[in-house]
């Protein structure tokens, strides 16, 4: 057994040979290219070895299975061929293991993911843990990729082409209990006796090939090739609706499958080979996967080079509304940390509570949850109308009305109450972090940790400093943040900071050419088949028209003309239009409302006369390139730390399309001459507020770009 090996076998007493996946060097398994050899020849001698009579594959890995391929491997592919080689190496070495003449069993603990769960698709039997880490999918989709090594057609076989389908086309995952359901896993066992109920399965003979365990309307449709048409229709149309056209893995894996369905596994892995070579190619992938190496980079990341966090054993949570009550939960049920919450009555803290019982009770319904664990999760939580408990808090945020005079005092207040360490971080979304520490007695302990709403659903988290705020505070908010589940961008003091201040010109523009007669769907659907979650005035309307309103002279003081909002709030606001929260905006909502039908009364309260006069790519640049510009202003100004922060910023914020990678990866995408031209063109068109940012000239001028 040589150490420097991912694959070891060792053949047991009773005749199992146990195969232990352990990656050398790598805190998780991913499957690489060069481990076709090892596990070819472990193969031969399986093949020839008449003693031994059953094979497990188990990770030597303690929380996880195997994470996939080796997206880092795929990233290196040159070209179409040399990635539809992989996948058809995935395969080969996947055919071998199931044509195996003994019983194959992949004992699962943790972690089985893309082409982990393909190589177990391949053994016999699937026995799995019941752990809570224990997930099973296949989320190449999310890589702008389809699974390369037999997945788009193992998973329908095992599970129904509706269920496969849905979980390739979503990259579902499916926690333990749902895979025993699915009949994607044989057992699920605690992880004490995993590897001894996998060698019994291991010894038993080898089983037949079973039929997915379909019941009621999924086996009538499944039957019959009239069905299986209607689900192939129903999940196009289903996944187009989300993906606009944008992401070339959708119709490939809706082709692959059915290729597979109808034409048989060979024909099926045929196309799987060379689709996977394919979009491995695409740009939509290819920025897909740097999202995915961002991400992973910044886990690692304090938010101060070489200063560790404090630990949070406790948190005070100031004020039971929306987001206080999104905060304490996601401090509760995600970090694990109790959570007080103090408001100004009794009625904020039930709210408080309320919206976490509310959430866990639906996880309790879903089976995602046992009841006792929302029991404990809600002893977690308490509430106070006065200060009392906060003295043992390691950090306390603040979520109360946006008036600075009262977030100065509650600064105050927890100085007063809470130990001299506690840590004082405000969810304000548009004051100044540097006015609200002004009168701190310990600024370096005050940081801005702003959420986005829905707080439990928005994976960003700004977490701001100014001037004074010290490492320790920030490594330790960071260290929070994530631990509520967050991934956090650490972000300089400044309006708007960094994801308002760049949705702010993009929503002025979008109201400007509505105000210039452009029809609200017309500009909201041309903005989501851009590839935004919402368009901009549906963005508007969740926001509230009543705090943009707000929202708006702050930004102009602070930063300048540019941010002059165009002069219709006043008019709606004296309507009595906030948006979707007192159900009045640009929109109807209410009961009985079916769809999401404009507000056509609007029109005239603005004295609009809706006519399309613009095509979908000049309202694109209207509205987008002062997005960009923006960007790259908050660069210049260091508002930001890097590109790779504005990138994630803007997708997790404000879902700015994936798969374009974000406002600095489109421009460098697009070639920065071709923004600085569009954004020169338009200042001559629309207005000075276009000029491009110096920092966009200067990188012209001297042939940069934001990445390499
Ligand atoms: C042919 C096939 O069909 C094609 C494929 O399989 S494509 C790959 C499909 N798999 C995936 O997309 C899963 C990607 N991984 C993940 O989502 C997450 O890492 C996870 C949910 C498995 C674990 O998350 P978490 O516990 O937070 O750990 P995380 O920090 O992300 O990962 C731990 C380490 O494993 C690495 N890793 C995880 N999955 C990886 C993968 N598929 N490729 C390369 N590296 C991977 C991470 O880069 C990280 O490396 P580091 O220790 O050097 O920082």
């Amino acid at each position: 057994m040589s150490q420097d090996k991912a694959f070891t076998m060792e053949v047991r007493d009773d005749g199992v040979a146990v195969i232990t996946i352990d990656v050398p060097g790598e805190s998780m398994n991913t499957l690489k290219d060069s481990f076709a050899d090892e596990v070819g020849s472990l193969m031969n001698r399986l093949e020839s070895d008449d003693s031994v009579k059953g094979v497990v594959f188990i990770s030597g890995k303690p929380g996880s299975f195997i994470a996939g391929a080796d997206i880092n491997m795929i990233d290196g592919c040159e070209n179409a061929v040399d990635a539809e080689s992989l996948a058809r190496k995935g395969q080969a070495m996947f055919d071998r293991i199931e044509q195996l003449n003994v019983p194959v069993v992949a004992a699962i603990n943790g972690a089985c993911l893309g082409g982990g769960l393909e190589l177990a698709m391949a053994c016999h039997v699937r026995v799995c843990t019941d752990n809570s880490k224990t997930a099973l999918g296949l989320p190449e989709v999310k890589l702008g990729l389809l699974p390369g090594s037999g997945g788009t057609q193992r998973l329908p076989e095992l599970v129904g082409v509706q269920q496969g389908l849905t979980m390739i086309l979503t990259g579902k995952e499916l926690r333990a209990k749902q895979a025993l359901k699915a009949g994607l896993v044989t057992e699920m066992v605690p992880q004490s006796i995993l590897l001894d109920v996998a060698v019994e399965h291991a010894l038993k003979r080898k089983p037949k090939s079973t039929k997915p365990p379909l019941k009621g309307m999924s086996k009538v449709l499944e039957a019959t090739r009239f069905g299986r048409d209607i689900i192939f229709k129903k999940a196009g149309e289903q996944a187009q609706k989300k993906a606009q056209g944008n992401y070339p893995a959708i119709d490939k894996i809706i082709q692959t499958v059915r290729e597979g369905v109808e034409r048989g596994r060979e024909a099926g892995l045929d196309k799987e080979a060379r689709s996977f070579g394919e979009l491995a190619m695409t740009p939509e992938s290819y920025q897909l996967r740097q999202i995915f190496f961002a991400t992973t980079e910044m886990k690692k990341e304090t938010g101060a080079d070489g200063v560790k966090p404090d630990s949070v054993k406790r948190v005070g949570v100031l004020g039971g509304g929306l987001m206080g009550g999104g905060i304490a939960y996601v401090t509760a049920a995600k970090a694990g940390i109790p959570a007080r919450i103090k408001d100004i009555s009794e009625d904020g803290i039930r709210h408080a509570l309320h919206y976490s019982y509310e959430r866990l009770d639906k996880k309790v319904k879903r089976r995602h949850m046992r009841r006792a664990e929302l029991e404990k999760t809600m002893l977690m939580l308490s509430g106070s109308l006065d200060y009392s408990g906060f003295e043992r808090t390691d950090v306390v945020i603040e979520a109360v009305f946006e008036d600075l005079n009262l977030k100065q005092k509650m600064v105050a207040d927890v100085e007063e109450h809470a130990d001299e360490s506690t840590i004082f971080a405000t969810n304000t979304s548009s004051l100044p972090i540097t006015q609200i520490a002004a009168t701190a007695k310990r600024p370096e302990q005050v940081i801005g940790l702003h959420y986005f709403s829905p707080v439990d659903k928005m994976p960003l988290a700004e977490i701001i400093t100014h001037p004074e705020t010290s490492d320790k505070t920030i490594a330790t908010t960071v260290s929070l943040a994530k631990k509520q589940g967050k991934t956090p961008i650490v972000v300089k003091d400044g309006a708007g900071f960094y994801v308002n201040r760049i949705l702010a010109p993009y929503m002025n523009e979008a109201a400007r050419l509505l105000l210039a007669g452009e029809p609200i769907e017309h500009l909201d659907k041309t903005l989501v088949k851009f590839g935004f979650p919402v368009g901009p005035i549906t963005l508007l309307d969740e926001v509230g028209i009543d705090v943009a309103a707000k929202v708006a002279p702050v930004l102009v003081k602070e930063l300048g003309d540019r941010f002059e909002a165009p002069d219709a709030f006043e008019k709606l606001i004296n309507d009595d239009r906030k948006g979707k929260k007192n159900q009045k905006g640009f929109y109807q909502y209410g009961k009985g409302v079916k769809g999401k039908p404009v507000d056509t009364s609007v029109y005239s309260l603005l004295d609009i006369d809706p006519e399309r006069n613009k095509s979908a790519e000049e309202i694109i640049d209207i509205c987008l390139l002062p997005m960009l510009n923006e960007a790259a202003y908050c660069l210049q100004e260091e508002i930001i730390r890097s590109p790779r922060d504005g990138d994630i910023g803007a997708i997790f914020g404000i879902g700015f399309p994936p798969f374009l990678g974000g406002p600095f990866r489109y421009m460098d995408s697009q070639g920065l001459e071709t923004i600085v031209n569009k954004l020169e063109k338009l200042s001559t068109e629309r207005g000075e507020r276009y000029t491009p940012a110096p920092l966009l000239k200067q990188m012209v001028e001297n042939g940069w770009s934001f990445y390499q």
